[in-house]
């Protein structure tokens, strides 16, 4: 298992011939094995977070340190399969000497036992999420990123989902960042909620799920309703 320990982060673009900082003064200590739900307006700089713990950017200033050498599987918004490969082509490209029945047992543990000879264009946008989540799973990684993974679906089959990540979180004990706009969504997955706001944005937030709530949280429960109202307060009072 792997902490992640974000210390001060600061990240600027490039910006109509100047720069523009997004995130500044930016604290978190994710402990291992905790699953972080990073909650914001759109913009605010969530994806570019995920980017930084996954090495595809850099931070400006601060630090970012690991306890233990990360082993990153990304979920990206839409699902981002190589079009001209099957399901096991596509696992099998970023896990190689791994056995066609261990592709299998992938796609299985995602609800696509049997699928391995289908291409990306066979599969709805939920099954090609659920593809994309078996090839992070895949590698075994320690530090899971998953970025709006459910966002393009509908509603019901995100549920599913949802119950079905829980699952496989508590299976793995990666260490998780899940970005989501949707608070039910991380009132139920997550141990801690992060509210990422300001300009420049930093966590402003943190709420304590795992306080609050014990780890059964169904969708219809009337408290996890209560709990991602909250969220919904905080959020609205910061875009006051
Ligand atoms: N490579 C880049 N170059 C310049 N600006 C960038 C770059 N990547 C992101 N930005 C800017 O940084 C800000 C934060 O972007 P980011 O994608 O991290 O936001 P977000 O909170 O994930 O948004 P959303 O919820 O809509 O996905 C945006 O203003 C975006 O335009």
């Amino acid at each position: 298992m792997i902490g992640v320990t974000f210390e001060g982060i600061e990240k600027r673009f490039a910006h109509e011939g100047g720069t523009r900082t997004i995130l500044q003064h930016l604290n978190l200590e994710v402990a291992p094995g905790e699953v972080i739900a990073l909650v914001g307006r759109s913009g605010c700089g969530k994806t570019t977070l995920l980017n930084l713990a996954a090495g595809l950017t850099r931070a400006d200033e601060g630090r970012l340190t690991f306890s233990a050498p990360p082993r990153v599987g990304y979920v990206f918004q839409d699902a981002r399969l190589l079009p001209w490969l099957t399901l096991e082509g596509n696992l099998t490209l970023v896990q190689p000497n791994v056995t066609a029945a261990r592709v299998s047992h992938e796609l299985a543990r995602v609800g696509l036992a049997g699928r391995q000879r289908d291409y990306p264009s066979q599969l709805s946008l939920g099954m090609a999420q659920r593809a994309a989540v078996a090839r992070a799973l895949i590698i075994e990684p320690n530090l899971l990123l998953l970025d709006e993974p459910f966002g393009a679906l509908d509603e019901l089959t995100a549920n599913e989902l949802r119950a079905e990540l829980l699952r496989l979180l508590q299976q793995t004990r990666a260490t998780t960042l899940l970005v989501t706009h949707n608070p039910i969504e991380a009132v139920m997955l997550a141990d801690r909620i992060v509210i990422i706001a300001g300009r420049p944005a930093r966590e402003r937030h943190v709420i304590d799920v795992n306080a609050q709530l014990d780890r059964s949280r169904p969708f219809d429960d009337p408290r996890v309703w209560a709990l991602s109202r909250k969220v919904i307060d905080l959020l609205g009072h910061e875009a006051a």
